[in-house]
């Protein structure tokens, strides 16, 4: 393992009972990553990110995480760590500032230091005129909010958030994103799980995808998309099948389908460089294309090749 690993996970099992949640997983992230971990209900993500964070014993493998082991110095972990879970729970008879002041005190931030982070992350999160709130008159939408501004209050050097955008409108999303992404720039390192592919796609420096306890497929988005090597160009023409035969020929190609809507030419490449080609030899063929498209695989393709499952149905 790299010198610039702060989460290192071996050999990593965790059974309930008789039953094996975890069997045998490996992965690291390096200091500074955004790194997403994926996988349908029940697949032991949030087993793996309970024993990563000490809220449950290890039982078999390693777990290092900040440069201390799980097993023999929690203590030392959780003071490298700030937590972002999905069913955290607010103290309903504080208010909003009190709720973060609370937390800031048991983090033993100091006094001048606590109050400016209270007010930029309350800011943020457009909580400022709910400051005197108590938290039991919040809505669920401004709960998360808070939830994730406390969350953020202890700068830590690895920030675990659990599905932290659930179930938020799309702007918070983007703004708490936003604030995420700040955190990340200033040195935080984020592991991340989330039901929305996109959001993984776009912020993580690496994905692993989970499934019955086992790490099926890790790498960067772009080496995710590309693994399954399945461009689609669509192609619409004055005479499908002259173009058909037109481009037959190209070697990328890995199959062809005729339908009423045109050609669906599967390339077994990255379908950018592919697709000049088809253009041109369906052009030099004397057709006229009258409309063309390339579809690239997304996280969503990723994910239901990999797990077989798709997301929306797995009751997230
Ligand atoms: N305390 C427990 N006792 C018994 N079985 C458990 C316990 N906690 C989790 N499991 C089982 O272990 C498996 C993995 O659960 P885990 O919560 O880690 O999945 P997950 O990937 O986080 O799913 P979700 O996306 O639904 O949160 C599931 O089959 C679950 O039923």
């Amino acid at each position: 393992m790299g010198g610039d690993d702060i989460i290192e996970v071996c050999d990593l099992e965790h059974t309930f009972g008789n039953f094996a949640a975890v069997r045998g997983i490996g992965f690291t992230v390096k200091k500074g990553e955004v790194f997403s971990f994926l996988g349908p209900n029940g697949a032991g993500k949030s087993t793996t990110i309970n024993i990563l964070t000490t809220l449950l014993p290890l039982q078999k493998g390693t777990v290092r995480v900040a440069g201390y082991d799980v097993a023999r110095e929690p203590g030392k972990v959780r003071k490298a760590i700030g937590i972002v879970f999905q069913d955290d729970v607010l103290d309903r008879d504080l208010t909003v500032r009190e709720t973060m002041e609370f937390h800031g005190r048991l983090y033993t931030i100091p006094r001048e230091e606590r109050r400016r982070r209270i007010d930029d992350l309350l800011r943020i999160v457009e909580l400022e005129s709910k400051r005197d709130e108590r938290t039991k008159n919040l809505s669920g939408g401004m709960k998360r909010r808070l939830q994730i501004a406390r969350g953020l209050m202890t700068w830590p050097e690895v920030l675990f958030l659990d599905e932290p955008t659930q179930g938020l409108d799309p702007q918070t999303r983007m703004r708490i994103w936003d604030y995420i992404r700040q955190v990340n720039g200033a040195g935080t390192t984020i592991f991340l799980t989330t039901h929305y592919m996109e959001e993984a796609d776009m912020l993580s420096d690496r994905i692993s995808i989970i499934d019955h306890g086992r790490i099926v497929v890790s790498g960067t988005p772009a080496e995710l998309k590309n693994t399954l090597g399945e461009d689609v160009v669509y192609l619409e023409t004055e005479d499908d099948r002259k173009a058909r035969d037109a481009i037959s020929g190209i070697e990328e190609i890995r199959s062809i389908t005729e339908s009423p809507r045109g050609l669906s030419v599967t390339i077994s490449t990255d379908g950018s460089h592919c697709l000049p080609r088809i253009i041109e030899r369906v052009r030099g063929a004397g057709i006229t294309i009258s409309n063309v498209n390339l579809k690239k695989p997304t996280m969503d393709d990723v994910f239901v090749h990999y797990t077989g499952k798709e997301l929306r149905d797995t009751g997230a």
